[in-house]
């Protein structure tokens, strides 16, 4: 796979001591979507912005499409569009203007016709020529968008999309995301919402106290870390797990009284109808059973409730 961007080794400390990012690395492949997760202050905007040229690294590089960010922004700078968290729009400008400025200051001529192609793919054509103060706060969103978009960049960075935005907005965003993937566009996201990384992501990359602690496909992450429990209470306590069923993934509660049993829900046979089939063989009466899933959220906390690495210098 083709790496668009590849960051090597990158770190951030700030004037006021402050590290927000350290040894980072990763390689983004061409046309995905990759999510960046991560708490408050975790470093997210910091790299994003980085990548972007708007703040300057203090160790480690960047490169976009092979050019160096410091040595080649120009030519980086090309490659990408940033949808900004902030809704920022001159309240009197219409959509077609914003948009064409926007595209001007990247040294671009005149292209309506892409422009065109932008504002239809976004649903802005009708609006077009609407002043951005009548737009509802979707709409607004989707210029940004469209203002990102305006140099035809390779890859798009969105800052928190969703962040603040009702459940329908959300998924709005999220279609628009959908068809800028099939158009071929890289995208790299930063959300809090868990449920938006899984939903949208080829790959979660999860940031916390400046370190990137782990990348993986989000179908992986899910497989390895979303795992059902099925919990059975007994009628009689047992003393221990009997040996015909030692072999399998059973765990018994101290108090005897229920046995929890691990299974992976994407797998073809979870192995329950087994299981309590040999419970009943044994003798091993029933009194109840219920089933848990550990969900992306628990996983999340899990990894960052790691102990607390000295971010400050
Ligand atoms: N301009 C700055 N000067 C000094 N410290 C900064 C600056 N910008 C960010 N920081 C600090 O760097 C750390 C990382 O911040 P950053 O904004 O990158 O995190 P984030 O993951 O994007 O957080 P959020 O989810 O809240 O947007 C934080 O401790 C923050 O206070």
């Amino acid at each position: 796979m083709t790496a668009i961007i590849r960051i090597e080794n990158l770190s951030k400390q700030y004037g006021s001591g402050t590290k927000a990012l350290s040894g980072v690395s990763l390689d983004i492949h061409e046309g995905e979507i990759i999510a960046l997760l991560g708490p408050n202050g975790a470093g997210k905007t910091t790299l994003i912005s980085i990548i972007c040229g708007l703040v300057v690294p203090t160790g480690g590089t960047v490169r976009v499409g092979g050019h160096d960010i410091a040595t080649q922004w120009r030519a980086a700078r090309k490659l990408i569009g940033l949808v900004p968290q902030e809704i920022a729009l001159e309240p009197f400008e219409t959509v077609i203007n914003a948009v064409r400025f926007t595209r001007g200051l990247y040294g671009e001529g005149p292209d309506d016709a892409y422009i065109e192609r932008v504002l239809r793919s976004l649903a802005l054509w009708d609006k077009r020529d609407a002043m951005t103060r009548e737009l509802s706060g979707g709409m607004k969103r989707r210029v940004l968008i469209a203002k990102a978009l305006s140099h035809r960049p390779k890859v798009l960075f969105l800052d928190e999309p969703t962040a603040g935005v009702d459940v329908a907005l959300r998924r709005e965003m999220w279609e628009v995301v959908d068809q800028l993937r099939r158009d071929g566009v890289t995208i790299i996201l930063t959300t809090h919402y868990l449920e938006e990384a899984e939903e949208m992501a080829d790959r979660i990359g999860v940031i916390n106290h400046g370190e990137l602690l782990l990348v993986r496909p989000t179908a992986d992450l899910m497989g390895e870390f979303g795992k059902k429990t099925l919990t059975i209470e007994l009628m009689e306590p047992l003393a221990a797990i009997p040996d015909a069923l030692s072999d399998r993934a059973l765990r018994l509660s101290d108090d005897g009284r229920s046995l929890a049993y691990e299974y992976d829900t994407r797998a073809d046979r979870t192995g329950i109808a087994h299981l309590l089939g040999d419970l009943a063989r044994k003798g091993i009466m029933v009194r109840d059973v219920s089933t848990r899933q550990s969900s992306l959220e628990e996983v999340f906390m899990t990894l960052v409730a790691e102990p607390r690495q000295e971010v400050t210098a």
